[in-house]
């Protein structure tokens, strides 16, 4: 669609659906892009759909809706993905948070852990779980790692946006830079895609970086470690919790079993796979 003046929001929509087409959110995506272009609520559209588009607007809208026709996914168009009703800043430096990862800040804040509790999120890109932890348990410490420098300065720039003083962010390989060695609660989203998985040239997910999603030929490779090391972290009857894919919870709650933790379980999400283990340190 050409600009021109008269053309309305409901003309503009109806453009970017059909450009989107094929895609089973188009509808949303174009409405969302188009609140996004104009600053505005999906009530104003509704409101007001006889308005007509600046030229600047018109042109905004038109680059977002052929970014988004190319691939690129509407949080990075938007730079902002809301997870546990917080709005963070997304960038291409990590994942886009998932609701999927609400079920691993859910089971955090049910574990049976000291009210001071000391938490480490390893692998925290946005900072997604700390800082859900933290929001719902300002009493909690939480420390927050991750190796991708962009990463921890999108998380350390989503802390202090939200204020969230209980957390601390730096840089760390795993647990190489971490010091305190008493954690009450472990938790982590690592990389636990396989490296061939054909999974990754579909959808948002080609957007984003691998050092975010894969870990070898059977995606173990970090939990593998995270498993191994996480005693040494762990104070005792601390919990290490991990996020993983659905075929995995087997083997994780082998290595948990192997790294000496006891009470190895997993849980269920929404869809009713097992995509949470769970262990503790017993001694
Ligand atoms: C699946 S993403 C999870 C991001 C965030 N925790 C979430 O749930 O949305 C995995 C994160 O682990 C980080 N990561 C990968 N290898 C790492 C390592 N060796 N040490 C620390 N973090 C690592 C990636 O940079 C990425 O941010």
């Amino acid at each position: 669609m050409a600009f021109t003046p008269l053309s309305t929001l409901s003309q503009w929509l109806d453009w970017a659906t059909a450009e989107l087409a094929g895609s089973e959110s188009a509808k949303l995506d174009a409405r969302v892009l188009l609140c996004h272009c104009l600053d505005c609520s999906e009530t104003y559209l509704y409101t007001w759909p006889d308005k007509a588009l600046s030229e600047q607007q018109a042109r905004a809208f038109q680059a977002s809706i052929q970014s988004r026709k190319a691939g690129t996914p509407v949080a990075h168009l938007l730079g902002k993905r809301e997870f546990w009703s917080l709005e963070l800043t997304v960038n291409p430096s990590t994942l886009i948070p998932r609701p999927d990862t609400e079920v691993l800040v859910e089971a955090a804040l049910a574990c049976p852990v000291p009210e001071n509790a000391r938490v480490l999120d390893l692998g925290t890109g946005t900072g997604a779980i700390a800082l859900a932890l933290a929001s719902e348990r300002p009493q909690w410490q939480i420390v927050a790692v991750d190796v991708v420098d962009e990463a921890v300065a999108l998380a350390e720039h989503n802390r202090a946006r939200h204020q969230l003083n209980n957390v601390t962010v730096q840089r760390s390989h795993w647990f190489d830079g971490i010091e305190q060695q008493a954690f009450d609660l472990i938790v982590s989203n690592p990389p636990y895609v396989e490296e061939q998985s054909l999974w990754l040239q579909q959808g948002d997910v080609r957007f984003e970086p691998r050092s975010a999603l894969t870990a070898g030929d059977d995606g173990l490779d970090d939990i593998r470690l995270i498993c191994k090391q996480a005693p040494q972290y762990l104070a005792p009857q601390g919990w290490l919790m991990i996020e993983h894919g659905f075929e995995q919870h087997q083997a994780v709650q082998a290595l948990m079993a192997q790294a000496g933790l006891e009470k190895c379980r997993s849980e269920r999400d929404l869809a009713g796979l097992y995509r949470i283990s769970m262990a503790q340190k017993n001694r």
